[in-house]
């Protein structure tokens, strides 16, 4: 237990609310140079990101569950602990992938497209996922949220992960150096991996063609792990049957990008998270003031050896 509270810089934006938030669960408010943690409030600015912080800062907490981009930017260091928000909104995000896969066995793109009563045409074609096996690539938060909602839909999970340690629910969990046939094997692939050096298209032309051509693509972790011209390539060859993409490379998706307007691509503009995005850091930050205060581990720490 510590017995002074966490001196604790919010930055960017150090609104009324979070204030109090942080003070409640046992820290004060101060600035950078007396802070021994920061709590960083915007997804997006990275610019303003002091470059060098202060050696008394012991603890960094960032607002997203990837942070891919603060890698890449050098920003994260060894000299500190950094906690993402990673967890917090996986319940949100496994439900978008499950309403992205749903929509796009039950063929919803071309119900919504329709104006005529074209049962004829879609009565042989419309799917289900009962009796189906989904391969999940990543078998963290996303994943262990995304199973038990398609056990109750009748569908069987198999996962890739890292290092193969069985994800709970899964009826196989592989290593990624030895996925063997999964690609082939499975009836549809849900992406749910962060975005590191190891993960950059890792579903690219070869997975693609490999995969079943009932098969629908669905991505709610980082544009980049998808190889985006070898899935254009695959949707126009029909070689699987559709994508439903949260996240796309490059984002925002350009207007004239061939994926908008291709009837067998559902595309939402990384919303996966937005119910719980904001409420989802507040309590990640919250509850590591809290487990700071404790003297317990913090939540969500990154390792910079594994890149997320
Ligand atoms: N669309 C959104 O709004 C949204 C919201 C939250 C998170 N995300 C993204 O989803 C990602 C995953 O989230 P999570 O909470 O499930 O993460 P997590 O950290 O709980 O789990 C990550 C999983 O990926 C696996 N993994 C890591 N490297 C791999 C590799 N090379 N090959 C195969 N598997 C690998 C790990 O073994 C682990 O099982 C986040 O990193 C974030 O980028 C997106
Ligand atoms: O990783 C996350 O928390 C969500 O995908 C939001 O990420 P971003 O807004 O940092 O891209």
């Amino acid at each position: 237990m510590r017995s002074e509270p966490l001196r604790l810089a919010v930055a960017p934006d150090a609104d009324e609310a979070i204030v109090e938030m942080v003070r409640q669960a046992g820290a004060v408010v101060v600035d950078l140079a007396d802070a021994q943690a920061l709590a960083w409030t915007a997804w997006t600015d990275l610019a303003s990101f002091p470059r060098s912080l202060p050696a008394g800062i012991e603890w960094v907490q960032l607002p997203s569950a990837g942070v891919e981009r603060w890698v890449a930017a050098g920003i994260i260091d060894r000299a500190r602990v950094w906690t993402s928000a990673v967890g917090v909104c996986a319940t949100p995000v496994a439900e978008h992938a499950l309403t992205l896969l749903l929509a796009g066995v039950r063929l919803l793109p071309e119900s919504l497209r329709s104006t005529e009563w074209a049962r004829t045409d879609l009565l042989p074609r419309v799917g289900t996922l009962a009796g189906t096996v989904v391969g999940i690539v990543g078998g963290g938060s996303i994943a262990r949220a995304l199973i038990p909602a398609l056990a109750a839909l009748g569908a069987e999970a198999w996962v890739v992960n890292r290092g193969g340690r069985p994800v709970p629910g899964a009826v196989e969990t592989r290593p990624i150096a030895e996925i063997g046939d999964f690609w082939e094997a499975v009836d549809h692939v849900v992406v749910a991996a962060p975005q590191t050096s190891d993960t950059r298209h890792l579903v690219g032309s070869a997975e693609l063609d490999a995969m079943k051509q009932t098969a629908w693509l669905i991505n709610v972790a980082r544009g980049p792990i998808v190889d985006t011209e070898a899935l254009v390539r695959a949707l126009d060859s029909a070689s699987i049957a559709g994508a439903g993409l949260d996240v796309t490379d490059p984002e925002p998706l350009p207007a004239s990008h061939p994926l908008w307007g291709n009837p067998r691509v559902i595309v939402t503009p990384h919303v996966a998270d937005a119910a719980m995005t904001l409420r989802g850091f507040h309590q990640r930050l919250t509850g590591n003031v809290r487990r700071w205060m404790a003297g317990e581990e913090l939540v969500g720490v990154v390792d910079l050896d594994r890149g997320y």
